[in-house]
């Protein structure tokens, strides 16, 4: 039992609600908050992986919790105190999605809500009894059989962007399961410094299905692997590894040798291209507006030809570019797997200033490149707004002409990439983040 808890809850449970806390009280990130309290509170191996289930899980069906919570609680969750609430939505998580049984994670939550809220030991301690007295599968018959929002804790105008993004509507619920689904750790074998074969070889892991680059791992820490350490190879997920490939390996007329990153934060694009471009004589120039993500950006591209700057990409002016990436920031729909809070997080008004600044970076890109060059616009979202909207409307805005290429046979290995030009990947179907890449060419 760990002294900070109040000497009742065990020490992974702890550490759990404290994550959830964070990330509801700070607006943490749990990938980042977590690590941290398992350290301190020297939580290790099974401990370690089951706090991880409990604090990503919570985290990741909130939503759907907070349902079942406040039908429990005959009142909604804003209206029970932040501690009481988090500790109730960890209880519940355990109910209704875990094999921990009814009167552990009863009495684990009674106790943690004991140290946390004492006012509340009652109400919880009821509000437990009534989640437990059914499963899951009966709640959601209870509170809406049919919403897929609910079944799969997404919230519904993201399962609404899905499907509009979807090629195929059926592929809705696999999508939402695959969300739901820890994502595998990616490795990318930098071109030049190790083969994908030795890559997987050395980390014990499998060359992945797409990629020329990219290796999967079964687990580990992947920061940990020698090759990782000395530069060799970086963690990133196959599309983009795919993405970025196809960039450089689009036909341009002419020279070939100056390419840009627009937005490089935190460097994993820009680590793959400039490795290629150390292969041929070619030159990155790395643009990101945020000072400490260009410090990452220069920490990943050590070593390669990369010039990184910190700057607005839409006020970055330079000679013409013969390729220009543009990895816009987006709303991370396409990643919520590694995400567990962010599906509850973004909110539809984000749309707006994003998609404004997706068009005003891919306006730039479009006039710092020249004619004959190519630009690849990448989202790590499917959301039509950011995606097939925002380059068309920004082709239209464009005075020039403007071609967009097939990218399809860029990616060979790839099937069921959608109709072209553009290509959208997809977690349930490719295994990869749900990434859209368009290449625009200059005439
Ligand atoms: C999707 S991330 C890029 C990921 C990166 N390409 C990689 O593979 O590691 C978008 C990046 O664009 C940066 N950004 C946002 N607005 C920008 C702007 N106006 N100019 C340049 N970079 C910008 C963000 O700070 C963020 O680091």
């Amino acid at each position: 039992m760990d002294a900070r808890s109040g000497h009742r809850v065990d020490p992974a449970r702890w550490v759990a609600f404290q994550t959830i806390s964070a990330v509801h009280r700070d607006d943490g990130y749990a990938n980042l908050v977590l690590p941290k309290l398992l350290t301190e509170h020297h939580v290790h191996g099974l401990d370690a992986a089951f706090a991880t289930e409990l604090a990503y899980g919570t985290l990741r069906q909130s939503g759907s919790l907070d349902a079942v919570i406040a039908a429990a609680a005959d009142r909604g969750v804003e209206r029970i105190d932040p501690p009481t609430r988090d500790a109730l939505r960890l209880g519940a998580y355990q109910l209704l999605h875990t094999r921990v049984a009814t009167h552990a994670a009863t009495n684990t939550t009674v106790d943690l809500v004991r140290t946390v809220a004492p006012g509340a030991i009652g109400f919880a301690n009821a509000v437990m009894r009534r989640i437990g007295r059914q499963d899951w599968p009966a709640w959601l018959d209870e509170l809406g059989p049919d919403d897929v929002g609910l079944r799969y804790a997404h919230p519904p105008w993201v399962v609404r962007a899905f499907r509009d993004a979807l090629d195929k509507k059926s592929e809705l619920e696999d999508l939402l399961v695959a969300d739901n689904t820890p994502a595998p750790v990616h490795l990318c074998a930098r071109p030049g410094r190790i083969t994908a074969a030795d890559l997987a070889a050395e980390t014990g892991g499998t060359v992945g299905p797409y990629g020329a680059y990219a290796v999967h791992l079964a687990e580990g820490s992947p920061g940990d692997h020698p090759a990782v350490k000395r530069g060799l190879a970086h963690v990133q997920d196959e599309g983009s590894q795919l993405v970025a490939t196809a960039l450089a390996d689009a036909p341009v007329d002419g020279p070939d040798s100056r390419w840009l990153d627009l937005c490089a934060g935190p460097g994993g694009k820009s680590a793959l291209l400039g490795s290629l471009a150390a292969l041929r004589d070619a030159r990155v120039t790395a643009v990101e507006v945020a000072p400490h993500r260009a410090r990452l950006v220069e920490h990943a591209v050590r070593g390669l030809p990369v010039d990184v700057v910190c700057e607005d990409g839409r006020e970055f002016e330079d000679d013409p570019f013969d390729r220009v990436l543009v990895d816009a920031p987006c709303t991370g729909l396409g990643a919520l797997r590694r995400r567990p809070e962010a599906r509850w997080r973004r909110q539809p008004n984000d749309l707006p200033p994003l998609t404004r600044l997706q068009r005003e970076l891919l306006l730039a890109a479009l006039r710092l490149v020249r004619p004959g060059g190519i630009v690849a616009y990448v989202t790590c979202s499917p959301h039509i707004n950011e995606t097939r909207m925002t380059v068309n409307e920004t082709i239209r805005r464009f005075d020039g002409g403007i071609e967009q290429v097939d990218a399809r046979p860029l990616m060979e290995n790839v099937t069921d990439s959608g109709d072209g030009p553009a290509v959208q990947l997809w977690p349930h179907r490719h295994g990869t983040d749900a990434m859209f890449l368009s290449l625009l060419k200059r005439a």
